[in-house]
């Protein structure tokens, strides 16, 4: 493999896994992180191998930007329409498939990308799979406009669900305000644990200058989780409590 540096053993695996599932023809949605971004490395090397004809599109600057360099045919959303697979990477998942994303600050457009899927794939190590999500703090962005009245709504949102006291940081990138592809803010929940996630996300996004979060509930159809030794789980939403419990010594 002709990647820069040695790549994680586990996200190559999950990446591997995932690209097999590519078919010649389809339109792809490609995610953002470090595993994605290996996955984008191994499709480019299995189009060229292959000859494979993809319209991709990508879910931050950053991955339009690799695909394009290693000769993928990337275009907007808006061209192609709509997506038959997106494969993005995720900062946890849960025994329902449910996820945190949004650690690189992407998740807007890989929530867009994902819903205008028929399939979403997620790939992961397995230090990303959670009993209960949460640990991981959750990215919400908003809109500059308003920001400190924003955060007061969203502190509000959290007494409500019992969450109260739980901060929200304001993300930093070389002391300034983290600003995304869409030129938004990000808030970064340290909530610990999410109790009920379906009401946090209604709550999140009932508040006039959020715009996105980064729960990812009942999008993602099959998780690949691979592991250091290059062997791969996969999980599904019907299957994946069971396949948690044969597997549970082995993944986590
Ligand atoms: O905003 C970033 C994305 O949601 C990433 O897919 C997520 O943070 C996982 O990234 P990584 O593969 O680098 O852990």
């Amino acid at each position: 493999m002709s990647m820069s540096s040695q790549p994680d053993p586990a996200k190559l695996a999950a990446s591997r896994a995932a690209v097999a599932l590519v078919r010649d023809g389809m339109r792809l949605g490609l995610g953002t992180g470090s595993t994605a971004s290996i996955m984008v490395e191994v499709l480019a090397e299995r189009v060229k191998a292959e000859g494979l004809a993809l319209r991709c599109a990508a879910t931050s600057k950053a991955t339009a930007e690799l695909a394009g360099r290693l000769g993928l045919r990337v275009e907007s959303l808006d061209e192609i329409g709509w997506l038959d697979l997106t494969i993005d990477g995720a900062d946890e998942v849960d025994p329902d498939l449910n996820l945190i994303k949004g650690g690189g600050g992407a998740h807007l457009r890989e929530k867009v990308v994902a819903q205008a899927s028929d399939r979403m794939v997620v790939i992961a190590d397995p230090g990303k799979v959670v009993d209960r999500l949460g640990a991981f703090h959750l990215p919400v962005e908003v809109i500059p406009f308003g920001l400190e009245a924003t955060k007061v709504l969203v502190g509000r949102a959290l007494e409500r669900l019992e969450l109260s006291g739980r901060p929200i940081l304001l993300r930093q990138r070389d002391g300034r305000p983290f600003v995304t592809d869409e030129g938004n803010h990000i808030l970064d929940l340290a909530l610990e644990a999410i109790p009920d996630a379906p009401a946090l996300a209604r709550a999140l996004s009932a508040i006039p200058g959020v715009v996105e979060h980064g729960l990812f509930l009942g999008i993602c159809d099959l998780a690949i989780i691979g592991r250091p030794d290059g062997s791969v789980v996969e999980l599904t939403r019907e299957d994946e409590g069971d396949a948690l419990a044969d597997e549970e010594g082995a993944l986590l």
